[in-house]
């Protein structure tokens, strides 16, 4: 099967039709919200934190909190008690579904769930949807994953999940592909481009970004959102240590399936990487968003999915 990934396409520009950037509209609608732009923060545990979510919350950005050695109820709690949007992971197992029972005993409905664990095209997943509608009916939307074939989309669309995460190990500090074979790791572009052909409901393009244009490009092949990591790891307000090398202040980012992350060596899919220390994320954000501008200025239109109608080429020098 022929197969690309983002370093192989570059999108071919058309006519534009706005006299400024800023007339441009990066903003995407997520069931019942609209948020100011189609990226989320990856749910990890060095790239967001319940303070920085909140404050992404305020700002009108998608998050998602992530699931490790977190009070999730209490998380819950401050967010609707601050009026905002509540957006949190689950895993698969018996704590997972008392999270669930817990959360309606205590009438605390989140906005979102997103069910996290590696092999998402998986029967534990679709009881764990089956669980949360149980428990919340149709109040709270359902993300699930993580699925890289069209097979697995519609799985996970019949089994009752409100959108998709697709990507198995593209990610910077996976080692999937490495350990196991298998995954999206390489050709995760083409992999958005497949599922979202199955798809009935918005896929989430998740992992192997690399630079901002990468945005544009899974939305060009039917991503809806894209969940990004290593972009987002070692700003000011990242929760990973911050470590000195050779004078230079960086900072940890480490793969939820490592070692660092699950306190012991089983079933290690990722590994530790150190990222120079940046600005503030919310001025990355910004750039992320006037560059997505840009790309939908080049696209022709003045929307976000004006950038869906354009043609592209193949690289001649392309990995594949
Ligand atoms: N996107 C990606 O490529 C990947 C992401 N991750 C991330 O790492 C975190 C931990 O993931 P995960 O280990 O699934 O979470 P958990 O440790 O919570 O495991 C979830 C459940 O699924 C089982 N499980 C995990 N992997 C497989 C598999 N390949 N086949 C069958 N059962 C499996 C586990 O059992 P047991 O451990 O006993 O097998 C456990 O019961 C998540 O945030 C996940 O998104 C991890 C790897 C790949
Ligand atoms: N195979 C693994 N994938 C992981 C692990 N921890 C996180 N992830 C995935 O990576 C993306 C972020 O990718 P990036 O390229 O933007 O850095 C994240 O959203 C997860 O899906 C892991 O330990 N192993």
């Amino acid at each position: 099967m022929k197969a690309f990934d983002y370093e192989d396409i570059q999108l071919i520009p058309e006519m534009c039709i706005v006299k400024s950037r800023g007339e441009c509209d990066t903003s995407i609608k997520l069931g019942k919200h609209k948020f100011k732009m189609p990226v989320v923060p990856a749910n990890m545990a060095t790239v967001v934190n319940e303070e920085l979510c909140e404050k992404l919350a305020e700002q009108n950005y998608f998050y998602v909190m992530h699931r490790f050695n977190v009070d999730t109820l209490q998380f819950v709690k401050k967010m609707k008690a601050k009026n905002l949007i509540v957006s949190i992971s689950v895993g698969v197992k018996k704590p997972d579904y008392e999270i669930i029972h817990e959360l309606k005993e205590q009438n605390l409905i989140p906005d979102y769930i997103t069910i996290d664990i590696a092999h998402g095209h998986s029967l534990a997943v679709r009881d764990m949807i089956k669980h949360i509608r149980k428990q919340m009916g149709t109040k709270t939307f359902i993300i699930a994953g993580n699925v890289g074939t069209p097979s697995a989309v519609r799985d996970l669309e019949y089994w009752g999940a409100d959108a998709t995460k697709v990507g198995i190990g593209p990610g910077k500090v996976c080692i999937t592909k490495l350990k196991t074979g298998f995954g999206t790791g390489g050709w995760q572009l083409s992999a958005v481009n497949w599922c979202s052909k199955a798809a009935t409901k918005p896929i989430i393009a998740d992992g192997g970004l690399r630079v901002n244009g990468d945005v544009a490009k899974s939305i060009r092949f039917g991503a809806s959102i894209v969940m990004i990591g290593s972009l987002f790891a070692a700003h000011a307000e990242s929760p990973g240590n911050t470590v000195e090398i050779d004078g230079e202040l960086y900072k940890e980012y480490f793969g939820s399936a490592s070692e660092f992350n699950k306190g012991e060596k089983r079933y290690v899919e990722g590994r530790k990487d150190v990222i120079k220390i940046r600005g503030s994320i919310f001025e990355t954000l910004t750039e992320m968003e006037q560059d997505l501008q840009s790309s939908i200025s080049y696209s022709g239109g003045n929307k976000l999915m004006d950038i869906r109608k354009v043609d592209y080429v193949v690289l001649k020098d392309s990995n594949f």
